[in-house]
């Protein structure tokens, strides 16, 4: 994995997502960290967004996504989006933190961490 990171941090989202029946109901807040694998270089010597990944953007598309899904577990949630961000905007790896806060009251969140590269 290249060892520049464009990094999105806290990024709150509203979806269905939940094993319980009352979960599938309503609507609740995730949490997500994001470091985005790529190489700043060319983009940073030309100063052009056209050149790098746009973390404006990528985060509406994320917000987007998490608007239109209803899954049951954290980790289909981590695995689909991980999979479109690969797809739509081309990056070759990820870490995606994906936090449910308050699922558990004893703790401050819950939830999964993936990375994955593609070739
Ligand atoms: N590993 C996981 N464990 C649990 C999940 C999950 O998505 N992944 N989900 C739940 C419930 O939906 C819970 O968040 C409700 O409070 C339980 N365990």
């Amino acid at each position: 994995m290249r060892s520049d990171r464009v990094i999105i941090e806290s990024l709150a989202v509203e979806t269905v997502i939940g094993v319980y029946d009352w979960e599938r109901e309503i609507r609740q807040r995730l949490v997500l960290d994001l470091e985005l694998a790529t190489d700043i270089r060319a983009a940073a010597a030309a100063d052009d967004i056209a050149l790098t990944l746009d973390y404006a953007a990528i985060s509406q598309r994320i917000a987007r996504f998490a608007d239109e899904q209803a899954f049951a577990l954290v980790e289909t949630f981590a695995e689909r989006l991980a999979s479109l961000l690969h797809d739509e905007f081309a990056i070759a790896g990820l870490t995606l933190t994906v936090r449910k806060p308050g699922a558990v009251a004893e703790a401050a969140a819950v939830g999964v961490r993936i990375s994955r590269e593609w070739s």
